[in-house]
């Protein structure tokens, strides 16, 4: 098996420069117990030795269930939760060792976009002081007799009326509201945003819209993307890459066209198979694959492949060996460019094209 932890070799934009490169990251919860005497009891792996790589104005989606590390990975990648081990390189330098100065430098080109533009927002501030609130932190970017006018021009490129920046939140929808979480994040002039299910809260038909302002900002800004969410169809939409996470892992990383047309990993195939499909005569003719029992707990995940409990091909040595993430034994042989041609973990990888059959 050819090691390719990062699905490097499939990018499109090969030979395009990494500006993040995240290798065997690890983030582990303690579990604890007593009042008086804690002591650990054992841990949840959230994420459990992960990589990938981040090229500059791409987007990387990164999709799965709830509770499969997702959100752990964002807060890991712009420094608001420190790994257990691993390192995230940003530019080559391994940033999980950087402090003080160093390390405020670098976490100004990463910013994140939460998810709830209803609670992530403070509710007491202006909209002038929650888009200019990052200068407070990095002055240097803009002094104080020019933020104002810099917060206007943040508000305008996210096509909201300057003139709102004495309102509160309260006063703006939701896609308004999470105009204004983009705004934010975009006050740096970051290199990186990691949006972490930046639409989910939002209405169907609001949707669309702040994913297109987001397209449009990274081409006007050049900005790489980490995009999270358990939509399927939208992480397709806005992706170059992706990523599937399944208990703590990457299960399979590729293109989009590689992930969602040629899916080689069962969790992939089973996760593409219950998108719904808006054309009737597809629908009707699509196999779904109906996944048995629950996703195991990350604190005491199975031996071997994590999936192999839900699996409908697993067999004695997906439990005794953990399947790398790499380009499957099968599928060795074929071109680079061939759409199989990605890394799956699974000792069992195949082809199943019918998850979403043409039509006719
Ligand atoms: N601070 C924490 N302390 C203990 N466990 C945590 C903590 N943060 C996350 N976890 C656990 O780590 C696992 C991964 O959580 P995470 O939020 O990263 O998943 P997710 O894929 O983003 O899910 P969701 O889409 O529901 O947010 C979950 O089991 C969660 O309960």
């Amino acid at each position: 098996m050819r090691a390719d932890h990062s699905g490097r070799a499939q990018a499109p934009g090969e030979g395009r420069e990494a500006l993040l490169e995240v290798r065997d990251l690890v983030k582990h919860f303690p579990l604890t117990q007593g009042v008086l005497f804690r002591r650990q009891i054992g841990a949840v792996k959230a994420v459990d030795g992960i990589s990938f790589d981040l090229h500059k104005g791409e987007t990387l989606g990164i999709v799965g269930e709830s509770g499969c590390g997702k959100s752990t990975v964002a807060k890991l990648v712009t420094h608001l939760e420190q790994p257990t081990s691993g390192t995230i390189r940003y530019k080559g330098e391994d940033v999980t060792r950087l402090s003080g100065r160093a390390l405020k430098a670098v976490r100004r080109n990463i910013q994140m976009v939460f998810q709830d533009p209803y609670t992530s927002l403070n509710p007491r501030m202006t909209v002038g002081d929650i888009v200019g609130e990052p200068f407070d932190i990095h002055p240097e970017v803009a002094p104080k007799g020019d933020r104002r006018r810099r917060v206007q021009e943040l508000l305008d490129v996210v096509g909201l009326n300057p003139e709102y920046i004495n309102r509160y939140p309260h006063q703006f929808s939701g896609g308004q509201r999470q105009r204004i979480g983009i705004a934010r994040g975009l006050a740096l002039r970051p290199e990186v945003i990691v949006a972490d299910e930046p639409v989910s809260a939002l209405d169907v038909s609001v949707q669309a819209q702040v994913v297109n302002l987001m397209e449009r900002l990274q081409d006007e800004f050049g900005l790489s993307y980490m995009f999270i969410a358990h939509d399927l169809s939208i992480v397709r939409h806005i992706s170059d890459r992706v990523a599937v996470m399944y208990l703590g892992k990457i299960v399979e990383i590729g293109t989009e066209t590689e992930i969602y047309d040629h899916p080689t990993h069962p969790y992939t195939q089973a996760l593409l198979s219950a998108v719904p499909v808006p054309d009737p005569e597809s629908e009707g003719k699509r196999e779904r694959i109906v996944l048995e029992g629950d996703v195991p707990s990350p604190a005491n995940p199975p031996s071997g492949c994590r999936f192999r409990t839900r699996c409908w091909k697993a067999q004695q040595r997906c439990a005794d060996e953990e399947p790398a993430l790499a380009v499957p034994e099968n599928f060795a042989a074929t071109l680079p460019d061939e759409p199989v041609h990605h890394p799956s973990a699974c000792h069992f990888a195949a082809e199943r094209a019918t998850v979403i059959p043409p039509v006719g």
